[in-house]
């Protein structure tokens, strides 16, 4: 990155922030009560220095009911489509999981159930996810959780990045669709994998396109902007799916701050970019200051 002027230093967790550097701007993506303290006090002490991203913005999507609030009170008229998120339904910890069948009942879930960890946490457990096929197999899951209705969506996933004010979209291959036939003969839950990361891109195969087009670009740019808005966060991927035999009705399954942007095309310059800007943008409101 020296081409561009860029230096990219690493920071030492065991020594304090302060001491290393000077730094234009901070980019972590630590976890812990620990590791935010030391980047709130950084960042109230050195306020010439550019944080990304504020800890509590980036603690709102290490839940999955918080993740998606943000979406369900977007209003996106007018974006050649709509975006929304599965039904779902949160089961604490406190909760005896034998009871899990009647709150499906009694929250009006439709089968199939993707049951996922409430908390993400950066590790294997927490993308642990499996896919129910009766409510009464369930009571086998360890709470907290969160339990969605699986949508059909032709086996394609929309992988949205969100680099500042940049948006590439990636397709991955996903989940098949269950078909009524398929539920009425299968039960139990069964576990699988961390689908995204195993999934291939989608973008070289032959693809049906009434599942692969892309979500239009109106609808993407609202989406982003509201989220970044919203979040208050710049780096950031949306999982995104369209529901399958429709053209416009998409639902956002998960967000995930700061993702391996190395899957993002294009990346080394949609990043040095967005950090030259940042940096830019820094010295002319010093200036006009
Ligand atoms: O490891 P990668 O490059 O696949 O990136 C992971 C992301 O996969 P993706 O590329 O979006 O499919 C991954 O996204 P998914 O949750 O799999 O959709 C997470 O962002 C993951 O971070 P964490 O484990 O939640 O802290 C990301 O992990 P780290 O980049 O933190 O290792
Ligand atoms: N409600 C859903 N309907 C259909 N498929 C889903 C749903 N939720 C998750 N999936 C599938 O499971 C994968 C992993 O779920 P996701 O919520 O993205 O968790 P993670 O944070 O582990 O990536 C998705 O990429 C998608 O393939
Ligand atoms: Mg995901
Ligand atoms: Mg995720």
């Amino acid at each position: 990155m020296w081409s561009k002027g860029i230096y990219f230093v690493a920071i030492d967790v065991n020594k304090p922030l302060a001491e290393q550097g000077p730094f234009d701007i901070v980019l972590h993506k630590l976890l812990g009560e620990e590791w935010r303290d030391v980047i709130e006090d950084f960042r109230q002490k050195h306020p010439e220095v550019i944080v990304l991203d504020p800890p509590d913005a980036i603690q709102h999507l290490h839940n999955r009911q918080s993740m998606l609030q943000d979406v369900v009170d977007l209003n996106l008229s007018d974006c050649n489509g709509k975006v929304g998120i599965p039904r779902q339904l949160v089961i604490t910890k406190d909760k005896n999981p034998s009871t899990i069948p009647y709150e499906v009942n009694k929250a009006g879930l439709k089968l199939p159930l993707v049951a996922k960890p409430l908390v993400v946490d950066g590790s294997a457990k927490s993308h642990e996810l499996f896919l129910a096929y009766d409510e009464f197999s369930l009571s086998e899951l360890e709470p907290p959780l969160v339990l969605q209705e699986f949508v059909n969506h032709g086996g394609l996933l929309f992988k949205i990045y969100i680099v500042g004010d940049s948006i590439k979209v990636v397709r991955r291959f996903s989940l098949p669709n269950i078909s009524k036939r398929e539920l009425s003969k299968v039960s139990g839950v069964y576990r699988f994998p961390r689908v995204s990361c195993a999934a291939a891109s989608a973008d070289d195969a032959d693809l049906d396109p009434s599942i692969a087009e892309h979500p239009p670009r109106p609808l993407l740019e609202r989406l982003a902007k509201e989220l970044r808005h919203r979040l208050g966060l710049r780096l950031f991927n949306v999982d995104m799916i369209r529901e399958y035999g429709t053209k416009d009705v998409f639902y956002v399954i998960d967000i995930n701050y700061f993702p391996g942007f190395g899957k993002m095309p294009d990346y080394e310059h949609v990043f040095t970019d967005f950090l030259l800007n940042l940096k830019q943008n820094k010295c002319k409101k010093k200036l006009t200051a």
